[in-house]
C-alpha cells in the first residue's frame, strides 16, 4: 500500500495554475494585493488540476495518538497517563482542539495508534462489551459530528530510541499504512481538506530527532522546549537526541529506517496520511512540529508530496522553523502556539477557504465594470 501510495503521487498541474494565476489578474483587486493567498489559490488549483480548485470543505481533523518509550528519559515534565487522559478529553468534547473544530466546522477523528495506558472510559458506557476490540472504528458514542475513536494499536508505546531503535520496521510501515487509510477512508467520506493533529506526551523529542536526522542540523537546533521543560532539563533533551542519533546514524535517503530508529507511530501515521492526501490530490493543512517532522518523512518517500501540504502555523517549537524552511512552506499564522492536537491548523483554515473562495465569488473588472489601472 506504501509503494502504490507513493507510485500515484505527482507534480502540480501546471495549466490549471496558470490558469489561476491569470484568473487572480482579473479580479476586482490590485495585483497581489491578496499576498500569500493568491500563490495559495494557485498551488491548489495545481494540485486539484482544476482553475478553481474547489472550496477545501467539508474539513476532516485526525489526531494521531501515541506514546514514547523516550519518556524514560525525563525529556518532559508530563506523566505519560496524560496521553490517554486527553484522548478521554477530545472524545468528550472538552480539548482547545474540540473547541476549534467547532469553531472551524472540522470533523475530529482520533487515531490511537500507540496509546501506552489504557483510555478512560466515555460517562454513562462503563466498557460497553458489545463494542468490538482492536482495529477498527470503535464507535460514536455521542452521535452524528462527535469526535470519533479508530482504535489502531500497532504497539502500546515505542521503545526507548536511546537504547534500541523505537520501531521495527514493520511497525513503522504498518503505523505509515494506518495513516494512509485514514486518508482514504477521509476523503471517501466527502472531505475536502485534511488537518494534522496530534497527541503524545514526549513526542517533541522524537518529532526533533527526526528533523535533524531529515535535515542535517544540529540536536540544539532542531530541539525545543515542548510542553515547557526547564533549563536543566531542556540541555538534557539536547543531549538526548544527541545520544539517539549517535547510536543510529539515520539515513535521510531511508524515511522508514529513520522514522523505526528515532520517530514515533503518530509521526509515522502522520507520514501516511499526508502521503494518502498527496496521492488522492487533496489539500493536508499541517499543524505544529510534529506535524512537519511528518511531512519531511513524507517529501523523502515522496519528493512531489510537498505540492499537497499547506502550513497552518509556525509552531514555537525551533525545530518547526528549521523543518519549515526545508520544505519550502511559509507558514500562514504565526502566533507562538505550541499546543498540538491540530490547534494550529484549525485556526488557519478560514485562510485556505479564503484563498480559493476568491476564485469562485470575486468579480471581475470586466463584469463589475471597475476600470484598471
Ligand atoms: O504542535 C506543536 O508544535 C507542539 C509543541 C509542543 C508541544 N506539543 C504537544 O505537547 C506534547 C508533547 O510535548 P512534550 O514536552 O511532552 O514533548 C504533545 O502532546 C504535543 O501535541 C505540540
Ligand atoms: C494538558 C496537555 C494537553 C495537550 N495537548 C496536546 N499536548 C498536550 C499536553 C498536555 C500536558
Amino acid at each position: 500500500m506504501l509503494e502504490t501510495t507513493i507510485a500515484e503521487i505527482a507534480p502540480l498541474d501546471e495549466p490549471s495554475m496558470t490558469a489561476a494565476r491569470l484568473w487572480q489578474a482579473r479580479l476586482t483587486k490590485p495585483a497581489g494585493s491578496l499576498g500569500a493567498l493568491e500563490e495559495l489559490s494557485v498551488r491548489l488549483a495545481g494540485l486539484a488540476g482544476a482553475s478553481p480548485p474547489p472550496l477545501p470543505t467539508p474539513a476532516a481533523l485526525a489526531i494521531f495518538a501515541g506514546d514514547h518509550g523516550v519518556h524514560a528519559q525525563r525529556v518532559t515534565g508530563w506523566p505519560q497517563e496524560v496521553t490517554a487522559q486527553m484522548v478521554g478529553n477530545f472524545l468528550a468534547g472538552g480539548a482547545v482542539v474540540n473547541a476549534f473544530a467547532r469553531q472551524a466546522g472540522a470533523t475530529v477523528t482520533v487515531v490511537d495508534v500507540g496509546v501506552a495506558t489504557p483510555l478512560p472510559q466515555p460517562e454513562g458506557d462503563p466498557g460497553d462489551p458489545a463494542e468490538p476490540a482492536g482495529p477498527g472504528d470503535v464507535g460514536d458514542p455521542a452521535g452524528p459530528g462527535a469526535p470519533r475513536l479508530v482504535s489502531a494499536v500497532v504497539r502500546r508505546g515505542t521503545r526507548d530510541m536511546t537504547g534500541t531503535a523505537a520501531l521495527t520496521r514493520d511497525e513503522t510501515r504498518t503505523a505509515v499504512e494506518i495513516g494512509i487509510r485514514i486518508a482514504g477512508e477521509l476523503i471517501d467520506a466527502g472531505a475536502g481538506i485534511l488537518l494534522t493533529g496530534d497527541m503524545g506526551i514526549a513526542n517533541t523529542t522524537p518529532a526533533a530527532a527526526l528533523i535533524a536526522a531529515f535535515t542535517g542540523v544540529e540536536a540544539a537546533e532542531a530541539t525545543g522546549r515542548g510542553t515547557g521543560v526547564d533549563d536543566p532539563t531542556y540541555q538534557h533533551k539536547i543531549e538526548v537526541v544527541r545520544t539517539a542519533l549517535r547510536r543510529h546514524h539515520p539515513d535521510p535517503a531511508d524515511p522508514l529506517g529513520v522514522l523505526a530508529a528515532v520517530g514515533g507511530l503518530e509521526h509515522a501515521a502522520l507520514t501516511g496520511l499526508i502521503l494518502g492526501a498527496a496521492a488522492r490530490r487533496v489539500p493536508v493543512l499541517l499543524d505544529g512540529v510534529i506535524a512537519v517532522a511528518a511531512a519531511l518523512a513524507a517529501v523523502a518517500f515522496a519528493p512531489d508530496a510537498v505540492g499537497a501540504m499547506i502550513a497552518g502555523h509556525r509552531s514555537a517549537e525551533p525545530g518547526a522553523a528549521v523543518a519549515l524552511r526545508r520544505l519550502g512552506l511559509t507558514p500562514l499564522i504565526d502566533l507562538g502556539l505550541r499546543l498540538g492536537e491540530g490547534t494550529g491548523a484549525l485556526l488557519a483554515l478560514p485562510v485556505v477557504t479564503g484563498a480559493v473562495r476568491v476564485l469562485h465569488e470575486v468579480a471581475t473588472f470586466d463584469s463589475a465594470g471597475v476600470v484598471e489601472k
